[in-house]
């Protein structure tokens, strides 16, 4: 096995996995820097929940090396992987998922009460997010008092609650209006950028690419290239690779 490069927060090399026979992933390498907000983009089918599910540790690649850190996903345990994605790792799907019976904070505080954390400090910390996620007023809601777009936000801040290190999006704004998904969006980059966690994005809307600060693009399993762009709403300067 081949150590990562030390400046990437995760690495990925030559992924390939299929789906009862047919691929989704042929191939794909890439690096992902800390702090970084990363658009994985392409149309639907090319292999960007695949590629999410693998670098997350929740699918084990049939052939390639994921590496968190200096850590190896791709040779851990199930419970090491489950661990990994508990502690480090923040996941936000299409859908919110939240559970009916439980409250706006009760849905945001549950990563921290699955560790262990008081109910005072979980409630704190998650009232904390809903605030910031412009959303303080639903907390005593419970998800069928809200509109879509707000429980999105629950679930976003239910992402954000435990500080991941690595937050994986899988079209987090797949099931809001366009406008409300722009603003869902800022509002998940902000809070990214202010705490320095690393997001990966994956989408088929070049508006949510443009939020990034670099896009990889996936068609059929592959990588066709990497855009680096000045003037998205990312910090950097403008590169090119393919
Ligand atoms: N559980 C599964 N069983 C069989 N085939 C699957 C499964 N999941 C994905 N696939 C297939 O693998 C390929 C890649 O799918 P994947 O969901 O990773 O792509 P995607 O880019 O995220 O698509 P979308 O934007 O539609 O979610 C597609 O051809 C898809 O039909």
């Amino acid at each position: 096995m081949v150590a990562p490069p030390d400046n990437d927060v995760l690495w990925a090399r030559a992924l390939h996995h299929s789906h009862n026979g047919s691929p989704a992933l042929s191939g794909v390498s890439l690096g992902v820097r800390e702090g970084e907000i990363l658009a994985v983009s392409g149309p639907r089918g090319c292999g960007k929940t695949t590629l999410l599910r693998c670098l997350s540790g929740q699918l084990v690649p049939r052939e390639g090396e994921v590496w968190y850190n200096s850590a190896p996903i791709h040779t851990m345990t199930p419970l090491q992987r489950e661990r990994l994605r508990r502690d480090r790792f923040g996941w936000i799907g299409p859908r919110p998922d939240l559970v009916p019976e439980l409250t706006a904070w009760e849905n945001t505080a549950l990563p921290l009460l699955l560790r262990g954390s008081s109910r005072r400090a979980a409630k704190s910390a998650a009232l904390d997010w809903l605030e910031r996620l412009d959303i303080g007023d639903c907390a005593r809601k419970r998800p069928r008092d809200l509109l879509q777009a707000q429980r999105q936000r629950i679930a976003i801040a239910r992402s954000l609650v435990t500080m991941p290190s690595l937050l994986f999006a899988d079209e987090p704004t797949a099931t809001l209006h366009r406008a409300e998904g722009t603003q869902v969006l800022r509002t998940l980059t902000a809070a990214a950028r202010s705490h320095r966690i690393t997001v990966l994005i994956a989408t088929h809307d070049p508006d949510v690419a443009a939020l990034a600060d670099r896009t990889v693009q996936l068609l059929d399993g592959r990588r066709v290239n990497s855009v680096h762009l000045d003037g998205a709403e990312g910090r950097d300067a403008c590169s090119l690779s393919v």
